[in-house]
């Protein structure tokens, strides 16, 4: 049986995980030149790696199937608590905004407002801080269409270069909070096989370290 398994998020976090994977020695280069595979074997170490996305990552981790998991703070606030978040990677680095159109800001609106979101429990604990009736509308992507179209009276989303929200004619009125990619560690994992857990964290903390120093 390998040693570790490592479930790595799909997507936009892909290729800053495995570049930081190469940087710590591990060989991911099946990783790098994958075609449809899913499951990649480390080429020096006792490790599996497997691509899911977002949301599955912390599925595959609190049920033990990976040991490890490595997957936005975007994520772990929307839902999942039955891990332990163990480190900040820095990277994937990005925030969750509200925003509107021009001479719109949701904040001070009186009475009920109505918000979309890819984020409806981030959306619900921001607003619930700021004691705002707020109805919340569940939208699944291009969310800044939504106050643009009149399905709501602003958005939170994730907000990277900010281009997005510019091409479309909104402003950001207020950041939720930053966001970037977490290790978390099944909490038997970490019982269980703490050494090989604690030496993986390590590895990627001195790349994070030697970055930040740069
Ligand atoms: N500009 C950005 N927009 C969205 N997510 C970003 C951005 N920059 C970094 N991230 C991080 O990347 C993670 C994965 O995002 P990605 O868009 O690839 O997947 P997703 O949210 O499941 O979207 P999709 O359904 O389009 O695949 C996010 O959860 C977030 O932590
Ligand atoms: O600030 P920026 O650099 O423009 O990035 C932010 C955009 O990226 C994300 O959407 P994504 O591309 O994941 O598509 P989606 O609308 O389908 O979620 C996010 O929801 C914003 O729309």
């Amino acid at each position: 049986m390998v040693s570790l398994s490592i479930a790595l998020t799909k997507g936009r976090l892909e290729q800053q995980t495995t570049a930081m994977l190469a940087k710590a020695g591990y060989g991911v280069e099946k990783l790098q030149n994958k075609g449809r595979a899913l499951v990649f074997p480390d080429t020096r170490k006792d490790i599996r790696y497997f691509l899911v996305k977002a949301n599955d990552c912390i599925t595959y981790v609190e049920h033990g199937v990976a040991d490890i998991g490595i997957v936005g703070k975007d994520t772990l606030m929307e839902g999942g608590s039955d891990y332990y978040e163990m480190l900040d990677l820095g990277i994937g680095r990005c925030r969750f905004i509200c925003a509107s159109l021009p001479d719109h800001n949701p904040l001070t609106k009186s009475g009920h407002i109505k918000i979309g979101s890819k984020y409806p429990e981030v959306t619900r604990q921001y607003f619930l801080n700021k004691g705002k009736d707020v109805e919340i509308i569940k939208i699944d992507g291009s969310v800044e269409l939504a106050p643009i179209l009149g399905l709501c009276d602003g958005i939170v989303d994730i907000m990277e270069t900010g281009t997005t929200l510019r091409e479309n004619g909104l402003v950001v009125y207020d950041t939720v909070c930053p966001i970037s990619a977490r290790a978390i560690v099944n909490k038997a994992a970490f019982k269980l096989k703490r050494p090989e857990v604690m030496a993986f964290l390590k590895d990627l903390e001195t790349v994070k370290e030697a970055e930040n120093v740069k």
